[in-house]
Parts: structure tokens; C-alpha cells; sequence
């Protein structure tokens, strides 16, 4: 009796911690979070989701996954969690409600190197060296004042721009828009980032040009490689690792020398100071606000020229083609401009703030084609975004590209109309809406060339409506899209042959 009470015992004892041990592992292994992910769509085994990060149109391929499971998702490569944002809504939501958390883009890919690497300013945490940088850029570059500062500089290059086509036109020569854009930007970029003249002459623009279309190109793979878990990425980036320091290696040779060549001439500035010698000041200065280094400055640089050349080119290229398919915009910009400029000068960036209708249309243009359609962000800490628990240290991509003609937010959202801009901001509502026009992102991490960008892009399609009609083969541009690199450029680029609308060049003095 005594044996069959002890055994009994025994296997009660058993049972509980049998039960105590199988609640401890559901616990530890099995039982779900408290918290509501956001709706993750099926996946592959081990790849998760990367064969749609792996697709020719990405930003088309997220707006298919938004469309069917959710403008918040839940995404992942092998075991690196990503959130996609797809909405107007949530975008609005992110960038009001946890803009600081996520003013950070994730650690930086390749370390050495001058781009994406750790003295990168794109890269840089939201921190000390980030608002140092950013408050010498906006001082003495891509502020208000600055910008006033450099007009010079832009007028001669636009109307080389308007010269160079002039003469296209007296030749009948077709002309490859983008090719012209990218002239414009980059050679206009180099001079206003570098400074001294002697550039041209030593070729440094033209190298530039080239260096900056090779970094378009190897953006997606370090972007790629970055979203991968940590053993994998190592992997990934070492195949490419020669790419990258190639490219990184001539942009220091070429920096450098523009460096040495600034520190030479000090003392002949008699224009005042640009945007390398108050860096270099700072790299000399014992008790500056940040001490940087001379990596620092040339991946600074590096960083100004990926982030705003082909940028800006592209949709120069874009908003052509929209204004050449829609007749009735052409009429009606080119009557602003006959009005305001008139017909026997060139428009001038003092002009813009006049042509209402001109900036609807570069606005526009912007909105059905950002340059940039996906951009990064990383949380810093866990927060919840549309009713869902965004983890720490998550990757957030935002399609700005769909949020941008998200129905809800846009009549008619695939359509090229112009006028919607010319109403909106005209109340509290419509301000609101504004927040949900993110072609430069937005918040402390937003594009900080945005001023610098609308005067170009603003110029350019004004110099090429005021100055020229196009004569293009076709009825309609085809206006199917292509991603290089990140950047969303079309497919077909657009090749037309001007015709000068005055006999004789105009000029903007
Ligand atoms: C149409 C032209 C341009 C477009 C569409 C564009 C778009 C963008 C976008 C989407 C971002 C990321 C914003 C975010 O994360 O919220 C960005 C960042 C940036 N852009 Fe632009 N950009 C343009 C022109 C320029 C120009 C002309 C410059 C300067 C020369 C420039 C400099 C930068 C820099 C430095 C950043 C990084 C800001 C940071 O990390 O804090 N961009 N741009």
C-alpha cells in the first residue's frame, strides 16, 4: 500500500514538472508576442521576402504586395526584419509622430569606403556629427542666404545650358534630354561644392560626371547587402568589395587634390568663403563644435554628389516628357512665361517665385515620378505605426512613390495635372495634405537640397518651354519606367529635336 502511495507520488511529481517544463518552453519558443505585428505576406523559406527586393521595378513590386495585404507591412530577408510603408496615412503618421526615432538609416555598409561608409553623412546616426554637418551645408550651401550667395554661379551655367541647346536646334540635332539635365546639375553642383575655377580645365567635372553614374549604379547592391543579416552581408558585400573600393579610391584621388588645391589658395578668396574652405576651417580648428577629419569632408562630399546630381536631372527629363504628352499644359505654361518673362530674355531663378503655374508643374512632375521612389529608415527604438508594434533597430522602407498616388490622398492619382497644386495649401486641411507630398522625404532626416533642386529643375523646364518647341517622332513619349540603381528613370529616354523660338539666342542679363 505504502509502495503504491510513494510510486503515485512519484509520477504526480513527474507529471508537474513535465507540465511546468512543456509551459516554460511554449513560453520561451512558441508563444507569440503580446504585441500585433504588422500583416506579413507569404514568403519563401530561409529568403523571406528577398526575391521581391531582388525585382526589376521594386517600388511597383511593394505596391502590388500593399495593394492585396496592407499599407503597413511586415516584411523580412532571412531573419532582418523590414516594415513597409505604403500609405499616405502612415507616412503622415511616421513622420509626425516618431520622426526622431527614425531619423537614423541603419549602420553604415561598407566601413572604409567614402560612401555608405562610417564617416558618410547620409549613414550618420541622428546625433552630434549629423546636425553639425547639416547646420554647415544649410549655412553656407543650401540655405536661403546661401542660395542667394550662389546665384552667379548657376545663371552662367544655365545659360550655357540654354546655349548648348541653341546650337543643337541651328543644327537640327536631336537632343538626349537627360544627358543635358545631367550636364547642368553636375557641372552646376561642382562649382557651387567646389569652389575655385580651374575644374573644367582639369577635367575634374567630367570625371565627376562618370564617378557619380558608377555610385548610382552600385547603390542598390550596398543598399541590398545592408538589409541582410549580418554573417550574410559580410558575405554579399566582399563580392563586390572591389567595386567599392575602386570607386571609393578615385573619388579620394579627386577629392583630395581638389582639397590641396583649396588649401593652397586660402588667401585668394577674395569672394568670401564657400562650403570646402569652412570644412576645412573646421578640420583645422582645435575647438570646433565637432572635430572632423579630412575623411570626413570627402565623403561629405561624396554623399552631396550622389544625393543631388542625378536627382535632380532626372526629373527635368520626366516633366518634359509630361509637358510634350499634354499639349494643353504646354499652352499654358508657355503663356505664363511669354507673360511674366516675356520674349526677350531668358528666365532667371529670381523669376520662379512669379510663375505659379511653372512650379505647380515641376511639382507635379515630382509626384508621378520621384527620383527616389523607396527610401530608408531605421527605428531606433520599438514604437507602434498604424495600430502596429514596429520593433527596435527595424529597417523601414517608404514606398514614396505609391503614397504619393495613393488614392485616398489624390484625385485622379496616375493623371498629370498640375492645377491640383495650384490650389492646394490654401488651408488647414490642405496643408495637412502637403505632408503626404514627399518626392524629399521628409522631417530632420528630409532632403535638405529641396530649394536648391526646385531651382534647378524649375529653370531648366522653363528655359526649354520659353526657349524652344520640341519636335518629337512619335505621337505620345512612352512613359514606361526603369530603375538604375534606386533612382526611377524612363525606360525610353526621351530624345527630341529642338526649334528655336527667336532667331537670335536670348540671354538672362
Ligand atoms: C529633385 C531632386 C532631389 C530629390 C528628389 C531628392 C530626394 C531626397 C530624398 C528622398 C532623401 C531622403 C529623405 C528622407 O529620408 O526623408 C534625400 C536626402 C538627401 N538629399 Fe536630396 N534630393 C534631391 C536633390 C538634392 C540636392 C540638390 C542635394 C544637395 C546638393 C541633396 C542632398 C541630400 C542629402 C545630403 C540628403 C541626406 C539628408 C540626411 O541624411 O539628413 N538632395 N534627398
Amino acid at each position: 500500500m505504502m509502495a503504491t502511495i510513494i510510486v503515485d507520488f512519484q509520477n504526480c511529481f513527474i507529471f508537474i514538472l513535465l507540465c511546468f517544463f512543456s509551459l516554460l518552453c511554449y513560453t520561451l519558443f512558441f508563444k507569440k508576442p503580446k504585441v500585433t505585428l504588422p500583416p506579413c505576406p507569404p514568403s519563401l523559406p530561409i529568403i523571406g521576402h528577398l526575391h521581391i527586393f531582388l525585382s526589376v521595378l521594386i517600388h511597383r513590386s511593394f505596391h502590388k504586395l500593399s495593394s492585396r495585404y496592407g499599407s503597413i507591412l511586415y516584411l523580412r530577408i532571412f531573419g532582418s526584419p523590414i516594415v513597409l510603408v505604403s500609405s499616405a496615412s502612415v507616412a503622415y503618421e511616421i513622420f509626425r509622430a516618431h520622426d526622431v526615432n527614425i531619423s537614423s538609416r541603419g549602420f553604415p555598409p561598407t566601413e572604409d569606403s567614402l560612401f555608405a561608409g562610417s564617416f558618410s553623412f547620409i549613414s550618420a546616426p541622428y546625433g552630434e556629427y549629423m546636425k553639425f554637418m547639416k547646420k554647415v551645408l544649410v549655412t553656407n550651401l543650401l540655405g536661403t542666404q546661401a542660395l542667394k550667395r550662389s546665384r552667379r554661379v548657376r545663371a552662367d551655367e544655365l545659360d550655357r545650358f540654354y546655349d548648348n541647346l541653341f546650337e543643337k536646334a541651328a543644327k537640327k540635332e536631336t537632343v538626349k534630354i537627360f544627358d543635358e539635365a545631367l550636364k547642368l546639375t553636375n557641372d552646376s553642383i561642382c562649382k557651387l561644392i567646389m569652389g575655385r575655377c580651374g575644374l573644367e580645365e582639369e577635367g575634374v567635372v567630367e570625371r565627376v560626371k562618370g564617378l557619380v553614374t558608377e555610385l548610382d549604379v552600385l547603390s542598390k547592391k550596398i543598399l541590398l547587402a545592408n538589409m541582410l543579416p549580418p554573417w550574410l552581408k559580410k558575405l554579399v558585400l566582399s563580392l563586390f568589395e572591389k567595386e567599392v573600393k575602386a570607386l571609393s579610391n578615385s573619388f579620394n584621388e579627386l577629392l583630395e587634390k581638389v582639397l590641396v588645391e583649396h588649401e593652397e589658395k586660402q588667401e585668394e578668396h577674395h569672394h568670401g568663403k564657400d562650403l570646402m574652405d569652412m570644412l576645412l576651417a573646421a578640420y583645422g580648428d582645435e575647438n570646433a563644435e565637432y572635430k572632423i577629419t579630412r575623411d570626413h569632408i570627402k565623403s561629405f562630399y561624396v554623399d552631396l554628389l550622389f544625393a543631388g546630381v542625378t536627382n535632380s536631372a532626372i526629373p527635368i527629363e520626366w516633366t518634359l516628357a509630361e509637358i510634350i504628352n499634354s499639349p494643353k499644359t504646354l499652352e499654358r505654361l508657355r503663356g505664363e512665361l511669354d507673360s511674366v518673362v516675356g520674349t526677350s530674355r531668358l528666365i532667371q531663378e529670381t523669376d520662379l517665385p512669379n510663375l505659379p503655374y511653372l512650379q505647380a508643374v515641376v511639382k507635379e512632375g515630382l509626384r508621378l515620378h520621384p527620383p527616389e521612389p523607396v527610401f530608408e529608415r531605421f527605428s531606433q527604438q520599438g514604437c507602434k505605426v498604424g495600430g502596429f508594434y514596429v520593433a527596435e533597430k527595424t529597417s523601414l522602407m517608404v514606398n514614396a512613390y505609391v503614397v504619393m498616388r495613393d488614392p485616398n490622398y489624390w484625385e485622379d492619382p496616375d493623371e498629370f495635372k498640375p492645377e491640383r497644386f495650384l490650389d492646394m495649401w490654401k488651408d488647414e486641411e490642405r496643408k495637412k495634405q502637403a505632408l503626404k507630398y514627399i518626392p524629399f522625404g521628409r522631417g530632420r532626416r528630409g532632403c535638405p537640397g529641396e530649394n536648391l533642386a526646385y531651382i534647378f529643375i524649375g529653370t531648366a523646364i522653363g528655359v526649354m518651354v520659353q526657349g524652344f518647341e520640341w519636335k518629337f517622332k512619335e505621337e505620345k513619349v512612352n512613359m514606361e519606367e526603369a530603375l538604375a540603381g534606386l533612382s526611377l528613370i524612363m525606360a525610353h529616354p526621351l530624345k527630341c529635336t529642338p526649334v528655336a523660338r527667336t532667331l537670335n539666342p536670348l540671354t538672362s542679363r
